[in-house]
């Protein structure tokens, strides 16, 4: 960084400086006459040591990445261009500017030190006004930031707790959400029950229509099942080719019925609807439960995969309470 000498002896305008707008007046032009004007190689970093100064790019652009030690450095990477200004809000902190700045190209900028930007305040209301301005708008930009940074980590929790192949919950989902109901429904006195299914004889269904067909027919079956439930259950992928609904609000007589019904859906669901292959009937075994007094979450399932079990020994495709 290499002074060339001052902003009075040089060829830039005070009216061209954003935070001067409208400002001019004899004692502030006096005052920035002799303030620093450096010149940055295009690569070039402002060296600011522990000191922050505003800088005003009278010159070429500069390039400005977040603070890279406090985690905030989300790579949100802002240009600043001839007029604007950088620093100001560390200069009123009284922080050091963490921020690294980088001549895009060669690069001309006014130095002014932070006594005299609290100086320039006292003398001048527009001087002032401007800076308001100023730091509303970065503090407008930055909640604009915060919001698309929030909607996009809810799109990604989103992601992360659904199945990609099914769009069901996936194992994440349930092993964050499934304590809470149980909890919930021992505190309310209500009923919890989980019907637990497996898809009968996949192994075999892989083997004759191929992996890829496999996966269309445990979608179908994962459609089916989700569009059998109630708005208030949930459809979750449990593992491999096995699947969980979860039925809050439900006693394990009518877990039963819920089950015989999905049980027929799935029975006489059309795996590929528009392929001129036979159709293959998929089947599923399903072991339904209800949470008991003094029991959890664990037990639960274990429970409803106890009775699946047994579907599976009675010869699938069957329900089993
Ligand atoms: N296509 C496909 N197959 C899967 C997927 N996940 C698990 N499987 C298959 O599901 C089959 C499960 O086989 P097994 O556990 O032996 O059970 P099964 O053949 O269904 O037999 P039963 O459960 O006893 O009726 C395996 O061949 C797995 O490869 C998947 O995402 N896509």
């Amino acid at each position: 960084m290499n002074q060339i000498g001052t902003f009075g002896a040089s060829r830039y305008a005070m009216g061209e400086l954003q935070l001067f707008r409208d400002a001019e007046d004899p004692a502030v032009t006096a005052a920035l006459a002799p303030c620093a004007v450096v010149r940055l190689a295009a690569g070039q970093q402002v060296e600011d040591g522990l000191r922050a100064r505003l800088y005003i790019v009278l010159s070429g652009t500069l390039e400005v990445a977040p603070d890279a030690h406090s985690g905030n450095d989300d790579g949100g990477v802002t240009r600043v261009f001839p007029g604007e200004s950088v620093g100001e809000q560390a200069v009123l902190d009284d922080a050091v500017n963490l921020a690294a700045m980088t001549a895009l190209e060669d690069c001309e900028l006014l130095v002014i030190e932070p006594e005299l930007v609290w100086q320039l305040i006292d003398r001048s209301n527009v001087l002032a006004r401007n800076l308001l301005r100023l730091l509303s708008f970065r503090v407008r930009a930055a909640n604009a930031q915060l919001k698309r940074r929030q909607k996009l980590g809810e799109f990604y929790r989103q992601l992360s707790l659904n199945d990609g192949l099914t769009g069901l919950y996936n194992r994440a989902w349930l092993n964050e959400m499934l304590p809470k109901l149980a909890a919930r429904a021992l505190q309310d006195g209500s009923p919890l029950s989980v019907i637990m299914i497996d898809l009968d004889h996949f192994k075999r269904f892989n083997d004759t229509h191929g992996h890829i067909a496999g996966d269309a027919a445990l979608s179908a079956a994962a459609g089916v099942i989700r569009d059998s439930l109630r708005p208030s259950d949930f459809a979750v992928r449990y593992g491999g080719e096995e699947l969980l609904a979860v039925l809050p609000d439900t006693h394990l007589d009518l877990a039963g019925i819920v089950a015989e019904r999905l049980a027929e859906r799935l029975r006489t669901a059309m795996v590929f609807p528009d392929m001129r292959l036979p159709l293959p009937h998929i089947t599923g075994s399903f072991g339904v439960a209800c949470l008991e007094a003094g029991g959890d979450e664990h037990a639960l399932v274990a429970a409803a995969d106890t009775a699946l079990y047994r579907a599976k020994e009675a010869g699938r495709d069957r329900v089993s309470v």
